[in-house]
């Protein structure tokens, strides 16, 4: 059966903000996000508030506005640029008398259609049914129109989830939760691990689309062990939340230095509650970071409000004090000169590979400075030092004198305390 094309109008209210420009922002990403699920957006309707009607979210005046704005265009669907409660959810499909969503149910649709691994999966629909669980009674008699978001694919499920009584659903919701824990605690067990071996941890963050896997791509083709084959490329594509899941690549440096870099889920403004709760767990990779690596797409005339909403989301899941370089990507597309370095920001353009190997040079000055410059000279018996120091260490000369090797080089730390009784001099 041909699905019938859906036609939107857009509802948002306007709450007094610091500034004005992000409600409108978060009025066309509304519109974007709409965009991804395959809705039209055929009408907007806005309101200033102080605050939003506890029974309709908007007044009950607009109310009657809207509907006839949704007959007049035609339009077979209304969303809401927040989250609503179950009573207005209810309200307003009893008075519009038609399909009514809020922006949270629409991202949880966007994100049930990226969502690949089972990790991504589960947190999901862990996300879908806390949401559901409050509206469920009251979504008992509008169950037709409500069918789960505007997804097609999902429709089914929607309703056969709607007609699961609380209680199944909440079992439900423990069993989701105790798979994602096996899960997680595997993925726990490899960052602890990581921390053991002292290798740092970088982190690309930002809003969705700023190209993150596009650098994450273009790094591993500089400096992986690999090269870049195929199989370690993430997937990149001009769509929102492209990726969901975490990935992690290893970067080799040619001084022997390593680093692992992670990218993650991309940020939106007003991003749901239960979902950012159930994605806590890859929010974690960021929040034991080293280093943050926030990507902007400059090429987007509204790039300071998507800095804003990165930082804003960044600070909701606790993370406040990572320090941080802000690159600026796709410059190719907004005309200024690139590479360009100027303290912690870079000026660059990942597709094209403009501007990667001096945001590396970047990364270096940050999380490179437990390192210590010395000579070593180790006995002939005690060759697999030697091997160790090659592979971990960067060694700027090897010698053979009568006692053993002697190495110029640079380690970690660590590795210095390690061999403190091979070492001859500190060069710096
Ligand atoms: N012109 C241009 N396009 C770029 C550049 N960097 C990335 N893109 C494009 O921007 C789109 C999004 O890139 P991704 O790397 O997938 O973005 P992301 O931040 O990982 O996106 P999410 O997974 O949604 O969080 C893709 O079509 C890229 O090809 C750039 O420097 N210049």
């Amino acid at each position: 059966m041909e699905e019938e094309q859906q036609k939107a109008i857009i509802v948002g209210v306007n709450l007094k903000q610091k500034h004005q420009d992000d409600f409108e922002y978060s009025m066309e990403e509304l519109g974007n996000l709409a965009h991804a699920c395959h809705v039209e957006v055929v009408g907007k309707m806005t309101q200033n508030m102080e605050k939003v009607n506890k029974s309709h979210y908007i007044g009950t005046g607009k109310v009657e506005e809207l509907a006839g704005l949704y007959r007049g265009l035609e339009a077979n669907l209304i969303i809401f640029n927040d989250e609503l409660s179950p009573s207005q959810l209810r309200n307003l499909e009893a008075d519009l008398e038609c399909k009514v969503i809020d922006r949270t149910i629409l991202i949880l649709d966007i994100f049930e259609k990226r969502a690949k691994t089972r990790e991504a999966q589960l947190q999901v629909e862990i996300a879908q049914l806390q949401y559901m669980l409050p509206r469920l009674s009251g979504l008992r008699e509008s169950l037709g129109r409500q069918s789960g978001g505007v997804g097609t694919k999902n429709k089914g499920a929607g309703e056969t989830r709607l007609e699961l009584d609380r209680r199944r659903i909440e079992d439900k919701i423990n069993a989701l939760h105790k798979e994602l824990e096996t899960l997680v605690f595997q993925r726990q067990t490899q960052r602890k691990q990581r921390k053991k071996n002292q290798v740092p941890v970088v982190s690309l963050v930002g809003y969705t689309n700023a190209g993150k896997s596009t650098i994450m791509n273009a790094m591993v083709e500089l400096y992986s062990p690999s090269g870049g084959t195929e199989e370690k490329k993430v997937f990149e594509k001009d769509m929102l939340f492209a990726t969901l899941e975490t990935s992690v690549r290893n970067i080799h440096l040619a001084d022997n230095k390593d680093f692992l870099l992670t990218d993650t889920v991309g940020f939106v403004s007003k991003l749901p509650h239960h979902l950012v709760k159930a994605f806590r767990s890859t929010l974690e990779e960021v929040a034991e970071a080293d280093l943050l690596v926030h990507v902007i797409d400059y090429s987007n005339a509204n790039y300071e409000q998507l800095i804003r909403i990165t930082e804003n989301t960044l600070k909701d899941i606790g993370i406040t004090d990572i320090p941080t370089i802000f690159a600026y990507n796709k410059c190719d597309m907004a005309g200024r000169d690139i590479p360009e370095v100027e303290g912690n920001n870079i000026y660059l353009a990942a597709k094209p590979r403009l501007g990667i190997t001096e945001l590396v040079d970047m990364i270096r000055g940050f999380i490179f400075t437990d390192y210590v410059q010395c000579e070593m000279l180790i006995p002939y018996e005690q060759g697999q030092i030697v091997s160790y120091l090659n592979e971990q260490a960067n060694i700027k000369s090897t010698e053979y004198e009568n006692e053993g090797t002697r190495l110029s080089l640079e380690c970690k730390a660590m590795d210095y305390e390690k061999y403190r009784q091979f070492v001859i001099e500190e060069t710096e």
